[in-house]
Parts: C-alpha cells; structure tokens; sequence
C-alpha cells in the first residue's frame, strides 16, 4: 500500500480497469505507486471487487463509462494526471462485428487522445498488442524477435486491424500541444498473450479438459513457439511506464515496448499444460493427432456454422481460420528495450508467475 510518508498528489485513470489485465495494473498500482492520491477506474461494467478498494489510503474512484462515449471518457480524463487505457474488445472469436470493434478500439482511443488534449493530461498508455506486428496473413514466423525486427505487418482481421490503427493514432499524437500548452507524452505496450489469474481462456481449456475425462490432445505442433507473458509483470511494466515516462519523455515519448520476462517459449499448447498439467490434465499426443488440413478444414467449418447460425444464435467456438493461424505461427519476442528505457525487470519470476497461475486454476475448479 501507498506508504504515507511521500506525498500524494497523482491522479491515474485506467480504463477497462475491471478487466483481465486491467485489474492487475489497478491493484499494482495501489500497492507500488506511493504517489498516488486518486485512482479512477473506468469500465462499462464495474466488478464488485472494487468496493474492498475503496477503504484504502488512497481515493479509488470507480466510473461506469463507454470509451465511445467521448463526452463520458472527457468527464473521466478531466484532471487526471496519467491515463493507462487497456480498454478494448480483444474478440478474435467472431462474437462482436468488425464495426463495433473498430468503434470501441478505434475510436474509443481517439476519445481518449482528444479528451488528454482538451482536457490538459499529459501521460497517456496504451495497451497495444503483439497481433500489431504479427502473425501476418502469411503466417511468417517472427522468431525472438525485437521492436526493430524487419517484419512484414499485414493484417485482415478486425482485431489486429484496430489494435494497429489505435496504436498508430496513440504514437502520432505524441507531441500534440495538450490544454495548458505543455506537450502529450504517449508510449504504446505490445503484450505477447498474457496469461495469469483471472485468463479466461486458460479456464476455457482446463473445463474443456475436464469435461473429455482429464485430457486434452494436441493440435498444434510442439514446434511453434508462442510468446507468453505473466499478468503480474504485464501490470508491473505498465506502472513502471506511468512512473517514468515524465521523466524520460524525450526518449520514451512515441516509444512502443514488447511486454516479455522469463516465461519459457513453448507451443501454447505445452505452455499451457504447465499450469493445467498440475491441476490433474494430461495432453495427450507428441504429434498433433488430426492432420493439418483437417484442423484447417474444421477451422473453415466453424465459419460457416457461425455465418449460418447467426440469426438463431451466437457459435464463437475457440477454432477458427484466424485462431488456427496465430497458434500455428511461431511468435516469440526477445528485447531488452524496457530494461534500457525505464529500468524494467520482471517483477515476478517464472516460479512464481507459475505457482499463481495454478493456484488460480485450481480455485476456479469448480467455476465452469
Ligand atoms: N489478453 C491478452 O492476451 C492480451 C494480449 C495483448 C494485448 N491485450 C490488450 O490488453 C487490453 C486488455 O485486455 P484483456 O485481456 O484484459 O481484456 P478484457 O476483455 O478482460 O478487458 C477489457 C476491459 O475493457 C472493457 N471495455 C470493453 N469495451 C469497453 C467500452 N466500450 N468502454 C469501456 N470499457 C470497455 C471491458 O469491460 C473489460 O473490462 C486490451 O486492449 C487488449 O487488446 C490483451
Ligand atoms: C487450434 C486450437 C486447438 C487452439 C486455439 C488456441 C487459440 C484460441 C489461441 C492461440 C493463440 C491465442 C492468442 C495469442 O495468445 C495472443 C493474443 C493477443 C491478444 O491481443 C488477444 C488474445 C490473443 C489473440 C490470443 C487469443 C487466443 C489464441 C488465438
């Protein structure tokens, strides 16, 4: 907690603060930013946790809101000093249209840019993505690959699409003139898939586990190298960054950084299992048991079911063409570029990023 001696003055907003991520950079952020004196949090749905909160030292101000809404994001960012916007639709599933993502991860980012703008904030996060840069339509493998790795970034689904677009607006505006004359400081974080307490899809695959008697079977090839990252240091970079970037304006202003620690490349399959493999599930198979033309055949099936069922229901199961193509893609980030920017080491080593992540899973047991 806020230790009492230093003197608090700062007001934060995070955005989407009741998500996933956005509730572990709201709680590090009252137990590592001493200099905190108010924390809004801003979400279109508030989660009941957020009353334990409010008994704190410092001021936690929760605001139900729509980051499309651009007078409901300006009322929020008045007078904030720092806003860490994690809000989005992170939907690759096919719930959502394409049209409601871009509003809510488009537009809603540009709400945010103007309402730091009209309103005088001079900080602004972003949290981007890895699906920025890659795996491209292509599907080329970037392999331990840096912010200034030569990749060919193209995408076609609406996800990446917007993510790309949102951060493009966040580093452009960097430098603008914010009411008051000083200049906005923005920088973009680019999570690999973040894993932790409170993933969902970790939980998807560990009911989906239970539910075929204990096993789950592999689709992927061991192979593919996908980059994880633990929520813990995901949260702990963005605070970090929130601390530093007045400091170090010039030389992390219209900076983007890769979120990473020492979570092991895997396939996300083995990287999965070494959470769900404690808590009682067995991946069964070295090799993939379905040939790859069929996953790819099934892929397309779902499309379809989703397309035609539409009228009568929502069909978002976890394979699709899109899906099937970002696990099938080696994607694994190594840098050191928050290291040399702003001082960042993992907050939380592997063991321990570990060890929480089954101890989540294993309280979610019976949660299905
Ligand atoms: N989960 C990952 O693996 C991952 C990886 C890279 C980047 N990211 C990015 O991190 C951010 C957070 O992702 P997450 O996994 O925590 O997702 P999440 O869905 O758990 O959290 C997003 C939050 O945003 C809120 N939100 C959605 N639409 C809103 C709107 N119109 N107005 C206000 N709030 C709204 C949601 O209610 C939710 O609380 C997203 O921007 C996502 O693109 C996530
Ligand atoms: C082929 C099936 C058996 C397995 C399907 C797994 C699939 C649902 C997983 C694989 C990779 C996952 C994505 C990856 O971890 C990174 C991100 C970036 C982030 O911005 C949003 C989430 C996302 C797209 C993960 C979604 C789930 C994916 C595609």
């Amino acid at each position: 907690m806020a230790n009492s001696a230093q003197t608090q003055e700062l007001v934060y907003l995070v955005t989407g603060g009741c998500g996933f991520l956005g509730e572990h950079v709201v709680r590090m952020l009252l137990q590592r930013e001493p200099r905190l004196r108010e924390l809004r949090i801003f979400d279109l749905h508030l989660g009941p946790w957020l009353e334990e909160l409010k008994t704190g030292p410092v001021q936690v101000t929760a605001i139900q809101g729509d980051v499309t809404q651009a007078h409901e994001v300006a009322a929020a960012v008045a007078g904030a000093h720092v806003v860490i916007h994690t809000a989005g639709l992170v939907d690759v599933f096919g719930k959502t249209s394409p049209e409601t993502i871009h509003e809510v991860n488009v537009q809603g980012t540009q709400n945010v840019i103007e309402a730091c703008v009209q309103t005088g904030t001079r900080f602004l996060i972003y949290t981007s993505s890895m699906e920025v840069v890659g795996p491209n339509i292509k599907g080329q493998p970037f392999y331990r690959g840096n912010e200034n790795t030569p990749y060919e970034a193209v995408h076609r689904h609406p996800y990446p699409c917007s993510k790309a677009l949102a951060e493009r607006l966040v580093l452009e505006a960097n430098g603008r003139e914010v009411l008051g004359g000083l200049p906005l400081v923005t920088c973009a974080l680019r999570p690999t898939g973040i894993y932790g307490e409170g993933h969902q899809i970790m939980k998807d695959f560990y009911h989906q586990g239970l539910r075929l008697g204990g096993r789950l079977f592999r689709a992927i090839p061991a192979s593919v190298e996908h980059g994880r990252v633990y929520v813990g240091n995901v949260a702990w970079m963005h605070v970090l960054v929130a601390r530093e970037l007045e400091h170090r304006a010039a030389l992390m202003g219209g900076q983007v950084y890769f979120c990473y620690d020492n979570s092991p490349y895997k396939s996300y399959e083995d990287f999965n299992m070494e959470f769900l493999g404690p808590c009682g599930l067995r991946l069964v198979g070295t090799r993939p048991l379905m040939p790859y033309w069929l996953l790819v055949l099934l892929a397309a099936l779902n499309t379809l079911l989703q397309w035609l069922l539409r009228p009568l229901l929502l069909y978002a199961p976890l394979l699709n063409p899109y899906t099937l193509a970002v696990a099938n893609t080696t994607f694994t980030v190594s840098t050191d570029k928050a290291r040399r920017h702003f001082g960042y080491e993992p907050l939380f080593s592997w063991e321990e990023s570990r060890t929480r992540t089954i101890r989540w899973v294993r309280t979610a047991e019976g949660s299905a």
